[in-house]
């Protein structure tokens, strides 16, 4: 059956938002009628709107728009696209997590073009997360696209939900890393981390 959000215009939702977060404003105490809120409910509802838009995108497209065939080297030749940065919101609060994401891949008869792995990482941090299955996702997104010898992707983000409140630890900061294919070889991860160190 269709979910009544697909039965809805942009127009409708954005509104419909908005008025929840005006709501949501009040509850908490704040007088929504005063100047600098009056407009506040409906810039919360676009930029949630922007901070969730991953939802619209398929990753999969994403990689498939630029896959090239190329002869990089043998099935142990590593390319990483490191740094690439990243703002997620986490799906317990709703609050925002971000760093930095690595990924490397062992190309088989294809390569990506640059800037689709940073675009992909958007897709999947634009939405309610956790890092553990962000960087799944990244993953096996690359893996069935792109079909490499292998595949490593690590995440190294810092959780406001954790810094703002609740533990209030200001440098706690968590690392996930997965990896594929010849990934699997001790030493072949050892040479992308230390292209990773080679700043
Ligand atoms: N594994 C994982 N946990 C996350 C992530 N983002 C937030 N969390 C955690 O989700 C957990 C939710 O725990 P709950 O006990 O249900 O919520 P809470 O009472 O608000 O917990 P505290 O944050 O400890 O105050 C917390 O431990 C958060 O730190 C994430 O990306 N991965
Ligand atoms: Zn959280």
């Amino acid at each position: 059956m269709q979910k009544v959000q697909d039965r809805l215009s942009d127009q409708e939702k954005e509104d419909l938002i908005a008025g929840h977060y005006k709501s949501i404003l009040e509850l908490l105490g704040e007088d929504v009628n005063r100047e600098g809120l009056e407009k506040t409910p409906i810039r919360v509802a676009r930029a949630m709107k922007f901070l969730t838009s991953g939802y619209d995108q398929s990753p999969e497209e994403i990689l498939r728009s630029a896959i090239f065939h190329e002869n990089y080297g043998d099935s142990q030749r590593i390319v990483l696209v490191k740094d690439i940065e990243f703002y997620s919101l986490c799906e317990h609060h709703l609050l925002p997590f971000f760093g930095k994401v690595h990924i490397g891949y062992m190309p088989g008869d294809k390569i990506v073009g640059l800037s689709k792995p940073a675009r992909l990482v958007d897709a999947f941090a634009r939405r309610f997360q956790v890092q553990e299955r962000m960087t799944r996702e990244i993953l096996d997104c690359f893996d069935s696209v792109i079909e490499p010898y292998g595949t490593i992707v690590m995440v190294e983000a810092r959780h406001l939900c954790m810094q703002m409140r609740g533990v209030e630890k200001q440098n706690a900061s968590t690392t996930t890393c997965l990896y594929s294919g010849n990934f699997k070889d001790r030493e072949l991860r050892e040479e992308f981390f230390s292209m990773l160190r080679n700043r």
